[in-house]
């Protein structure tokens, strides 16, 4: 149990990391308001003043993206010690903690892969899979919180991710299928403020975290890539200043959405195209340290499978989280092409 004379050495991950299993829910009274640690890895923030605007802020959904736990860490102790104001209603999520433990991206399934109810395949399957009774708790978890958001509130969630491989483009930004919404000028703002320079328009409903909160309860939602994966402590957090500095701007209500906002210099993509695996033969041909956002020239045969081979089709195509080790069914790349805003 934490007391306020724990505050100022409070560190999330080594509290996650003591109680990786379970604990039970407590309370605490804080200046700013009340903290409420619902369970391992789930912590809500309520302010003293009412407050419409509703955020979650996520990380380590992938086990060894270190550098966004350890900032939301640093966030968390903040608003428990004051110095960090506190004016939002504040979710916050340490998505896969055991796969934090062992700084992997998972322990036997993407998380990331099992939202929007995926999870239940996964269970009638295996009834102890680890990664699907999170994503099942971390559901609940997101629904509980913006179950209380009246319906004219603002809802966001940032899910803070960082990539296996370098990237032509440092940092960048999944939009999540938006179900025939509209794209908002004042969220690729934001993301532009947060250092993120690229965006990935999605195509389609999908099993990520931020589809899932996009889609069921309308938040303004993104996974955030931030940089490069990297072991706890190697992060260089000046690389991660501004988006971190945003997300502080955020939970103290300090940051002013603006639609009017130029966001010319933005990259925007659109997936032209999901590679999916689709038979053990499937084999994309690239290195494995190929950098995201790498363009190919037409005639290239970028996936080799007997069945499903892929040629790029246009020179430009460029690649987006290659991966040769995934499961068939799932993606082993994106395709993306520059797109305006429409
Ligand atoms: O670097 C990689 O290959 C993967 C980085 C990562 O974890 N990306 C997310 C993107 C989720 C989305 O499409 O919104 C993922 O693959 O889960
Ligand atoms: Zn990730």
């Amino acid at each position: 149990m934490l007391t306020t004379r724990d505050f100022n050495t409070f560190n999330f991950i080594d509290f996650v990391r003591q109680n990786p299993e379970k604990h039970d829910r407590f309370e605490l009274e804080i200046e700013q308001g009340k903290a409420i640690f619902h369970d391992v890895g789930i912590v809500e923030f309520v302010p003293n003043q009412v407050s419409d605007q509703f955020v979650c802020l996520s990380c380590g959904v992938h086990g060894n993206e270190t550098a966004p736990m350890e900032i939301i860490s640093d966030i968390v102790r903040d608003i428990l010690v004051g110095s960090q104001a506190l004016k939002v209603n504040l979710l916050i999520l340490l998505g896969n903690p055991k796969a934090m433990l062992q700084q992997e991206r998972f322990l036997e399934f993407n998380l990331n892969r099992m939202f929007n109810h995926h999870w239940k395949s996964y269970l009638e399957a295996d009834a102890n899979c680890y990664e699907a009774l999170r994503a099942k708790r971390l559901e609940e978890a997101v629904k509980d919180f913006f179950d209380k958001s009246p319906a004219d509130s603002r809802r966001y969630h940032y899910d803070l991710h960082t990539a296996i491989r370098a990237s032509k483009h440092q940092r960048f930004a999944i939009y999540p299928y938006l179900d025939g919404r509209e794209h908002k000028v004042e969220q690729l703002a934001f993301m532009q403020d947060c250092g993120v320079n690229t965006v990935l328009l999605y195509h389609k409903a999908s099993s990520t975290f931020s589809y899932h909160t996009s889609h069921h309860f309308k938040a303004d939602a993104f996974t955030v890539e931030l940089g490069k994966v990297k072991p706890f402590g190697q992060n260089n957090r000046e690389d991660f200043k501004q988006a971190e500095s945003c997300m502080r701007q955020l939970v103290a209500s300090n940051y002013h959405f603006n639609n009017d906002r130029d966001v010319d210099d933005l990259n925007l993509f659109a997936v032209k195209k999901e590679l999916l695996r689709v038979s053990d033969d499937s084999h994309l041909n690239v290195d494995d340290d190929l950098a995201n956002f790498t363009e190919f020239e037409q005639g290239f045969e970028l996936l080799s499978d007997p069945e499903e081979p892929y040629t790029v089709e246009s020179d430009g195509e460029a690649i987006v989280f290659p991966n040769n080790k995934v499961p068939i069914g799932q993606r082993m790349a994106l395709l993306v092409e520059p797109v305006s805003l429409g």
